[in-house]
């Protein structure tokens, strides 16, 4: 099977700190892969660039299999990466709706839309609607309601629904619990769930390894840079995953990066 998403050999370099260090991934079609690693390790840097946030000094992404050159994060968008910051990245002001369809606002037909730049409210508001109902987030009554009302976890929500509205090949999640209560933490597991169970891929980066444990198919391990090692949470316990992660362990030979 072909990855959806690859990378090789990435690197980057901040001055003499080396935040990508040759690092590779892969991202295979249908699953939830984990990304953990120690502070530093070079985790959001690696996300960055598949996310077209940062350039890589060097090293090959390929999208399906065809290497793609991210200028910003709004080529990987149009190519279908879709990223949850932990920051989430919305208006709080503004409402669900808004906040859903910012920077693809959809115009009116016709005149209206095209010279008068009118959008398309009514149907703006059904496709958000549609989009929360599918996930499973029916607690929210008012789509017009502003963000700044929601709780963290609904929050939260509205984020993971804009990106698996738009993310039509790949949805990264940058540590989408990590603000957020146990039952809040629980409702966006779910909802990250239900995302894979919709046929996207889902790349998770989180510190919380009861949470990555639950729901990872498999976990990256990334460590001084690079990928230490990938592993299969049902042959590995957590202390095990931390000891590699911290480099307490090293990652088993067969397995090795
Ligand atoms: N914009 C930047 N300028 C300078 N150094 C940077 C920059 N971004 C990252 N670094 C450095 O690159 C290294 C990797 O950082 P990165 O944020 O990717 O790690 P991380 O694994 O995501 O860490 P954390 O879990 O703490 O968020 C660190 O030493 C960091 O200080």
């Amino acid at each position: 099977m072909e990855p959806v998403l690859q990378a090789r050999n990435l690197v980057k370099r901040y001055g003499r700190v080396v935040a990508m260090d040759h690092a590779d991934f892969e991202l295979y079609p249908g699953e939830i892969l984990a990304v953990i690693g120690d502070n530093g390790a070079g985790k959001s840097t690696l996300i960055k660039a598949l996310s077209g946030a940062v350039l890589p000094d060097d090293g090959d992404i390929l999208l399906d299999g065809k290497p793609v050159h991210f200028a910003s994060p709004i080529d990987a968008r149009a190519a279908g990466i879709e990223t949850v910051y932990q920051t989430l990245a919305m208006s709080p002001a503004l409402s669900i709706t808004d906040n859903m369809f910012m920077g693809r606002e959809i115009r009116k037909p016709g005149f209206r839309g095209a010279w008068l730049r009118q959008l398309d409210r009514k149907k703006m508001e059904e496709i958000a609607r549609d989009k929360l109902n599918e996930l499973g987030l029916l607690t929210i009554q008012n789509i017009n309601q502003a963000v700044e009302t929601l709780s963290g976890g609904q929050r939260q929500g509205v984020a993971v629904a804009r990106a698996a509205a738009f993310g039509s090949k790949v949805v990264i999640m940058d540590e989408p619990t990590a603000a957020l209560g146990v039952k809040e933490s629980r409702r966006v597991l779910e909802l990250i769930k239900d995302v894979k169970a919709r046929g996207l891929p889902i790349v998770l980066i989180s510190h919380n390894m009861p949470h990555v444990f639950e729901v990872a198919d498999r976990i990256h391990i990334h460590r001084l840079g690079k990928r230490a090692c990938v592993i299969k949470p049902s042959d590995f316990s957590m202390s095990d995953a931390v000891a590699i992660m911290t480099g307490a362990m090293d990652p088993p030979d067969s397995l090795a990066a």
